[in-house]
Parts: C-alpha cells; structure tokens; sequence
C-alpha cells in the first residue's frame, strides 16, 4: 500500500491543474488517468469540435462568399479526412502539453488505469498488463466526468450510433444525419455536419431548441439553422429506431402526430451522465443523487471527509470552465486556508454554434421567476454598425437590468462574436457597473463592443 497526500482520480480540467498546485507545495500526489490525459475537454470535447467547426465556418464562408462579392468556381469540395487529421494534430499538440507540463513536476506520479474504492481512503488502480496498485491518499480528489447517455428508445441498440466521440473520427461524411438533442452537442455538432454537407434532422422533445433559454433566443437559432438547410422537430419524442441495414427509420410522437423520418447515421446528443458507477463508492461515505452525481457542498467537500469532488462528476452546470474554477476553490480553502463558495460564482458559457450563443447570469425566465423587478434591453444585429460592415447581422443581444439599482442581471448574445461580447458584460457585472456607465462607456469604434453603447440606449426609448 503506497501513501500519497492527494490522489486524484481522473486528469480533466480539474484534476489536472489541481495535481500541478498540490505537487508544488510539496504534496505527494497521484493522478490516476483510465484513458487519455487531458480527459473529455481536451480529447472529445470542446478541443476537437471547436476545431472542427473552424472548418465547417470556412465551408460556409466559401459557399456564400458572393454575398461579399467573392466569386469562386462551381462546388467546393470538403475534405473530412483532412479536417479529422487536423483536429487530430490540434488534439494532440494540447494532450502533449499537458503530459510535459506534469512530468516537469517531481512530486507527481501518473498512473495509467482504472480506479476504484477499496476503502475510505484507499484506492485499487486496475492496470493493463500490471498488477493492480494499492494507494492510499490522506485527500481523494474525484474527477471523473461525465459520459454519453443513450435514451432507452426501443430499437436503439440495434443502430450502430454515433455518440459525440465516436463522429470525431468519422472520414466519410454522412448522407442523412439525424440527431437526437436539441441542446449544446446535438447543435453544434448538427450545424458542423449540415455545413460539411450531410442533410440534418434535429429531434428535441422539448418545446423549443436550448431549453434552458428564453424563447426568444431559441426562435433566433432555430431559424439560422433551418435557415441553413436543418430540418427540426421539437416536441416530439422518439418512439421506436429500426435499420434494414442502410436506411435508419425513426417513428417519433408529436403531440396527437406521429411521423416517421429516414437518415443514413444517428447522432445520439441527449445529455451526459457522471462517471460514478464503476468508483465503487459505497465502499466510502461519499453520498451520490439518484442520478450518480457526487454530492458536495459549496466547498466542494463530499459527505466524507478528505474527499472532494470537481467537474462534471457533480451536479450542476457542466462545463470546462467550471471543472479548472473548482480545483481553484478546492485549492484556495484547502491549502490557504480560505472559504470561497462556489455560490459566489457567476457562471458564463457559450454555445459555438456559427454565430454564437453567449450567455451570462439569468434569462428573462430566471429573472421572473426570482420576482425582479428588471427591464429589457434589446438590439438587434442589423442595427450594429460591425455586423453590418462585416455581413454578419443575425441575431440580437439583450440584457436585463435591474429597475432598481441598474445593475446588470443577465446577458444573452446570439450574433457573430456572442460569446466575446458577452464576456465583456460579464466582467461589467463582476465590477458592479451600471447599464447607465455602460450606455456611455467609450468603446474603440467600430467594434461589435462599441454597440454595448446602443444596447442600453434602447432603455431610454
Ligand atoms: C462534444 C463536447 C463538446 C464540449 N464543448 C464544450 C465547450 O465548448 N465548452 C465547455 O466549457 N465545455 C464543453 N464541453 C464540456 C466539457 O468537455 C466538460 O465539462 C469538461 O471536460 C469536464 O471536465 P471534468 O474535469 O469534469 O472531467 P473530464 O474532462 O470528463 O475528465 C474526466 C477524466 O476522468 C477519467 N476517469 C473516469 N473514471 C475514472 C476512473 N475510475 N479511474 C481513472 N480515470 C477515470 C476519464 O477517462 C476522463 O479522462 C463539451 C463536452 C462535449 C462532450
Ligand atoms: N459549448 C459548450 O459549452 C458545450 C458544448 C457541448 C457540450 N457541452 C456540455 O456537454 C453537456 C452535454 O451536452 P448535451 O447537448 O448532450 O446535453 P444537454 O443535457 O444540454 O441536452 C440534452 C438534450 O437532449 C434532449 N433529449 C433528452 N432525451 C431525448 C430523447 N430521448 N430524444 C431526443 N432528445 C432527447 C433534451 O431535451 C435536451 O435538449 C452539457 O451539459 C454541456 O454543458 C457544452
């Protein structure tokens, strides 16, 4: 049984930052890994399908490029195996650092397997071709994320699906992409494909596309995207997928309707679930939800003492940024003797859909169900002088603010650079300043920024 002060189960966007700050202060630290460093970020996740959709952005660009009076000859070609290698190389250049930047830290071990609980501070490491390792870690950082969730749809597991892992290496592009999801993955991985040429249907039995967001913003991607060439059925239910071996046949409930759609590939995007069933937790006081979600306090701490939880392994929104910002408050209250809670925090995110979906803080939805009393401040695109120097006038931004103080209670941005500006409005919030600063804020000219300016003129009207 070796001892360490910290193990960490899992080297995503937490862990593996949180095992670099222990191991400076001199802690002897294990990071187990059952799969690639880096975890779902880095290999399937934002890294890989951002890269992509780079390429899916210049296939638009191209094909409409006569819209800036740029003629190109006849049809463009795309060459997927190319923009796989790609986002391979990108994939492997960042997964590279990441391996350097632990090995340059002599305090840190990495273990290649799979862990499980043997006790309460003691881990088993299930190694290919080794014996098991026995470990034993005065603090047990869990940071396992989340994996693909497959709906129990009669017939499923009879279609050779794709999940969003599996389509990353796909060379051929598919003829008819249907997709099941109508939320982050199931969109911009819907429009990636529908650019790179497949002919995509998006089921979401939700009432609108983004069910967290207000419908105004859901009305405004669903149309840029069917605007494109997407077929959307919202509402409606997946009942029964059957294969004759080339043809996929999905029966689907809408309301009192029912229709039946045809795609030559299944995207299967209908959420993620923790990666808990395999730690052997019960051998531990660590407690987890009805759905698997470690449970922790706004310190991140589990039920048991000297355990911890960070990332999508946990309830809550799931996302890169929120992994790192947990190992920064584990680190923060554990080693500096600190008490940052993690309701401290607002929490920004951005959809990469083409254009962009940034948002902060609460929707008009939130912010009424809070009982705010709070105005609406709303600037469509074609009125900001970038977007429409630039070609780019789809969608609008919005704001709330609060009818007392005038402070900023939430931002959703659909446009060309939504999530940049976003972040700006984000940063306004952080520092408490007024719609009415903001109105007057001197922005360079022409900036998408500078209509922040315009944004909260609208209030005066
Ligand atoms: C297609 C896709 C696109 C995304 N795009 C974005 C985006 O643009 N922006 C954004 O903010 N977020 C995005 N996300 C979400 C983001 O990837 C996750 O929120 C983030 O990676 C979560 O990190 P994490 O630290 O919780 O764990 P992960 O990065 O999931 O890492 C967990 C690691 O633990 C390992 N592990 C699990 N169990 C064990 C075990 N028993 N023993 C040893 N190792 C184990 C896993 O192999 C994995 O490597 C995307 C996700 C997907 C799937
Ligand atoms: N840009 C980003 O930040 C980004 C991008 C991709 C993924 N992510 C993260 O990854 C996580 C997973 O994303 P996601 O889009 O898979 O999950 P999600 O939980 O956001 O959405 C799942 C969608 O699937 C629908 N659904 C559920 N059951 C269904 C069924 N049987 N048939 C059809 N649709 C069904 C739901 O109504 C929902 O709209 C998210 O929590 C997100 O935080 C983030």
């Amino acid at each position: 049984m070796e001892k360490f002060d910290a193990i960490i189960i899992g080297s995503g966007q937490g862990g593996t930052p949180l095992a670099r700050k222990l191991a400076k202060k001199g802690m002897k630290t294990a990071l187990i890994e059952k799969r690639l460093l880096g975890g779902t970020c880095i290999n399937d996740g934002c890294t890989p399908t951002k890269s992509m959709i780079s390429c899916a952005k210049v296939a638009n660009t191209i094909q409409h490029s006569s819209s800036w009076g740029i003629h190109t000859e006849g049809d463009i070609t795309v060459d997927l195996p190319f923009i796989v290698l790609r986002k391979n190389e990108i994939v492997q250049r960042f997964r590279h650092n990441i391996l350097r930047s632990l090995e340059a830290e002599p305090n840190i071990r990495i273990i290649h397997g799979q862990a499980t609980f043997s006790g309460v501070k003691k881990i088993t490491v299930t190694q290919q071709e080794k014996p098991p390792l026995e470990l034993e870690g005065t603090y047990i950082f869990i940071n396992t994320g989340a994996a693909t969730t497959v709906p129990e749809i009669p017939g499923i597991h009879q279609i050779n699906y794709l999940t969003s892992t599996t389509i990353l290496d796909m060379t051929v592009i598919p003829k008819e992409l249907i997709v099941l999801g109508g939320s982050y993955i199931g969109l911009e991985m819907g429009q990636l494909y529908q650019r790179l040429g497949s002919h995509v249907t998006v089921i979401e039995p939700g009432m609108h596309l983004v069910s967290r967001e207000d419908e105004d913003v859901a009305a405004v991607v669903r149309k840029m995207l069917e605007e494109e060439g997407m077929k959307i059925h919202t509402s409606s239910e997946p009942s029964n997928i059957s294969t004759d071996g080339t043809t996929i046949t999905m029966d689907i409930i809408s309301g009192t309707s029912r229709k039946t759609i045809t795609g030559t590939h299944l995207l299967v995007a209908t959420g993620r679930r923790p990666q808990t069933a395999d730690l052997q937790l019960n051998k531990t006081n660590v407690t987890i939800d009805e759905h698997g979600f470690v449970q922790v306090n706004d310190h991140l701490e589990t039920s048991c003492p000297g355990i911890f939880a960070l990332g999508d392994v946990k309830p809550g929104p799931a996302f890169t940024h929120v992994s790192y910002n947990d190992h920064l408050i584990i680190y923060h209250n554990l080693i500096e003797k600190k008490s940052i809670s993690t309701l401290a925090r607002q929490i920004p995110y951005c959809m990469f859909t083409d254009p962009q979906l940034g948002r902060i803080g609460l929707s008009e939805k939130e912010a009424n169900q809070k009982g705010y009393p709070f105005k609406v401040a709303v600037l469509g695109m074609d009125k900001v002088a970038r977007a429409i120097e630039t070609g780019h006038t789809t969608g609008f931004m919005k704001a709330l603010v609060h009818a007392a103080t005038d402070k900023i209670l939430g931002a959703a941005i659909i446009g060309e650079q939504g999530g940049e500006i976003m972040s700006i409005l984000q940063m306004a919030m952080a520092g408490d300043l007024t719609a009415t600063q903001l109105k007057e804020m001197i922005f360079a000219h022409p900036l998408y920024a500078e209509s922040i300016n315009n944004l909260f003129m609208t209030l005066d009207k």
